[in-house]
This record gives C-alpha cells, structure tokens and sequence, in this order.
C-alpha cells in the first residue's frame, strides 16, 4: 500500500509504517502526477483535494485531513467517488486556545493595561471558542459568545447577537470555520462595514482563517484607528499575506495558532484510528507513547502574584514575541510564510508542564488552566 503524507505531519511513520509504503510530499505544490499511485493521502490545510488533484488516481481507499478545517477538501467529489475522508475535529483545539489567551496577556503587557477586568467575545464557540473560553474563564474572565448555529441546534449555553458582542466586548476572538454561503456565512464577516462598529479600543484577534476578516478594509480601518489593536495568526491570500497590513498587526504570526506537538500528534492519531476503521484493522498504538515526557518535572510556584507572574510562566511555555519577530524578518522572503511553518518548534501545551504549589498561596486555578500536577 502506498501512502503519501504531508512532510509536515508529525509520527506518519510511527503510526502508519506497519501499513505501507510512505513517501512525504510538499503539500502545498502537490501534483495529481504524485498523487497517481496513491492508496492513502495524508494532507494538511495547504493541499486542496479536488478532482484536479485525483484526476488521474483510481486506486485511493482513503483521504484524511490532519486538520480541523476542511475548507480545503470537496468532500462532495470524494463522496461521489465513494473514497472515504475523515478530518480531525478539535485535535489542536487546546493549543489555540492557548495561543489565543497568550495573545491577549501579551497585549495587556504592552499597552501597560490588564486582561482582567475586561470582557472577551467568542465567535464560533465550538472547539476552539470553547477552549479558549475555558482559559479566559480559569482565570476569572467574563466571556460572552456568539454562535448562532450553535444557539439554534438548542446549545444549553448562553448566547448573544455579534452587535450585542461587538458592542459589549473588550476583546474578540474568531474561531468559525470559513464558509461562503448561507444565512450564517464567515466570508468577509468583518468586512469594513462591522470593522467600523468596533468600540474604541477593542482587541481583535483572529487565529481561524484569513478571509474572516476582510484584510483590505482592515488596513483602511487602521489607518486612522490606532486605538484598536489586532493579532493576526491567519491572512487573507496565505501563504503570501498583504505587505502594507504587517505593520498595523500587533502580533504576528503564519497560521501556527494550532501547532503545539500534542495538537499536531492528535491530527495524525486521529487520522490513523479513522484508517484503520476503513480498513478494519486493530489500533495497536497508543497516542501517549509519541509524545516525548512531561516537558519539565516541577516548577514550584508560590504564587502568580500578578498578571505580569502569569504572563512570565505563558512566556515558558510559548513566547509569542519570538514567533512575531521571526515573522517580520521572514513574510516576504520567498517561501518565507511557509519555511516558518516547516519549521516551527512545536510548542507544549500548557497540560505538559507539572506546577507543584509549594503551598504558600492558592494557585489551583492554574490546574483549570491546563496545567498538570497542581496539588488540590
Ligand atoms: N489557526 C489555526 O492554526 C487553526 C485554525 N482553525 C480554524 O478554526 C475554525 C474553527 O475551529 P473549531 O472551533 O475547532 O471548529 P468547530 O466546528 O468546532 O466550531 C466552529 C463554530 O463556529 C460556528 N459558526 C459557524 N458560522 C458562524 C457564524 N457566522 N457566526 C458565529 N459562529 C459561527 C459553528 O456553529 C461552530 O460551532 C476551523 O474551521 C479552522 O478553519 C482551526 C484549528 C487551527
Ligand atoms: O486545523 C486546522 O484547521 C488548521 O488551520 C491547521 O492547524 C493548520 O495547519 P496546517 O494543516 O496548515 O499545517
């Protein structure tokens, strides 16, 4: 069996090395010539799987996706060609969550302000929304959410309208999938029209995808107001984002908001006990058994005295400014968006790192926060 996987998912060959024969691909310039002889095709977000793609394959027994959007799948042709397709929905969830409170405790930092106290917006509450909803609210944040599918199908959680966000809020996050038509779509959901509704000093961040926020009326909306700051971790026309938006983006970053190690492990895991479900194969591997240990064994913390202690313990886990910094060098280099996602150093999620409290003062709170080992 030959199986073709994306160079940048982790553990293919631990995980599918018993099946087949496999070979790694840039799956951004993938070729339906590469794609011929393939029974498994592993891809990523930058391969758009369509009928170009598989034109001249007949042999393929399964697609997989080691991502949680599938805007880059017709997953209708692939039905048509009865060639099953799973994605992997939430795999790297947490670590956007956590990318996204790190985002705002950084921005707090820098505009000498403070996360708490002020009310953040959700907009799509499911897996990512809910986690970084789960961060925020560990750390005693109000948050408000908007996701009016979610509020039809009968979600038992309390929801509001985005006018109703956009005027409440303090800061709002954008976790909806990328979606063109219906009553509910996500293209160009903040257009210039609702970019100019924002209250003054918002905080706009979006780590979902690019085209969620119209990227040239952005640039006009910043261009006279300065108040409202914004974190980009997704663009509009990726790999290649607007060289004149850089500048007015407070922390930049090339679509990495998802890749921690546990997050891109899960991806590949998933699609592994998905294939193997097609395949009718026992899974005989264990998920846990690929991550290398807990990053480090006790951090002992007395107490997180203040925002500044807990942004010093996020910087140990991720520092953002680095990422950003790489980021401006780098954007307009030729393949420079995409060297910088090759090679990421994935960070751990925050559940990697065990926090021994040594006692003095309550930091339980950091266990809702995803970290382990913090005594009860
Ligand atoms: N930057 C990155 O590295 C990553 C980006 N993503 C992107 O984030 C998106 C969301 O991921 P998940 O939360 O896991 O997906 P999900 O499917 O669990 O949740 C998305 C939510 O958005 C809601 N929604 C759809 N249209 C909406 C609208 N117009 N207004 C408000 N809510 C709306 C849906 O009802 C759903 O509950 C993915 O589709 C993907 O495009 C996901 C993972 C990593
Ligand atoms: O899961 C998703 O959806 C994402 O956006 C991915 O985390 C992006 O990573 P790649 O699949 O492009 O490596």
């Amino acid at each position: 069996m030959k199986i073709l996987a994306d160079e940048n998912m982790p553990y293919v060959q631990q995980l599918f090395g018993d099946l087949g024969t496999i070979e790694t691909v840039n799956g951004r310039e993938l070729t339906p010539e590469q794609v011929q002889e393939a029974d498994v095709l592993l891809v990523r977000s930058v391969t758009k799987v369509n009928q170009a793609l598989l034109a001249l394959n007949n042999k393929l027994k399964f697609v997989g996706s080691a991502t949680i959007g599938t805007d880059h799948i017709d997953q209708e042709y692939l039905a048509s060609r009865n060639i099953p397709f799973s994605n992997a929905p939430g795999c790297n969830a947490t670590a956007v969550g956590e990318f996204a409170f790190i985002a705002m405790l950084e921005l707090a930092q820098r505009f000498n302000s403070s996360l708490k106290g002020k009310v953040v917006g959700i907009v799509g509450a499911g897996n990512t929304g809910t986690a970084v909803a789960k961060c925020l609210e560990a750390y005693g944040i109000e948050v408000l959410l908007n996701d009016p599918l979610l509020q039809q199908s009968g979600d038992p959680r309390c929801f509001v309208s985005l006018d109703t966000l956009i005027a409440k809020c303090d800061v709002i996050s954008l976790h909806v999938p990328i979606t063109q038509q219906g009553e509910h779509k996500t293209w160009y959901l903040f257009d210039e029209a609702r970019l100019n509704t924002l209250a003054e000093n918002t905080w706009l961040l979006n780590c979902c995808r690019g085209e969620v926020i119209d990227n040239r009326a952005l640039i006009k909306f910043k261009q006279h107001r300065d108040d409202v700051k914004v974190v980009l971790d997704v663009w509009e026309g990726e790999p290649n984002p607007m060289e004149e938006l850089v500048p007015y983006i407070e922390f930049c970053t090339p679509h990495i908001a998802g890749y921690s190690l546990e997050g891109k492990a899960r991806g590949t895991y998933m699609l592994y006990q998905k294939l193997a479900e097609v395949l009718k194969l026992s899974v005989s591997k264990e998920m846990d058994t690929l991550l290398p240990k807990l990053w480090s064994e006790q951090l002992s913390i007395a107490e997180i005295s203040s925002e500044r202690a807990l942004l010093q313990l996020a910087r140990f886990v991720y520092d953002l400014r680095d990422d950003d910094e790489l980021f401006r060098k780098q954007f307009l280099k030729s393949q420079g968006f995409d060297q910088m996602r090759k090679n990421h150093t994935h960070r751990r999620e925050f559940s990697a790192l065990k926090v021994g409290n040594t006692g003095q003062t309550n930091v339980n709170w950091l266990s809702n926060l995803g970290f382990s080992g913090v005594e009860l």
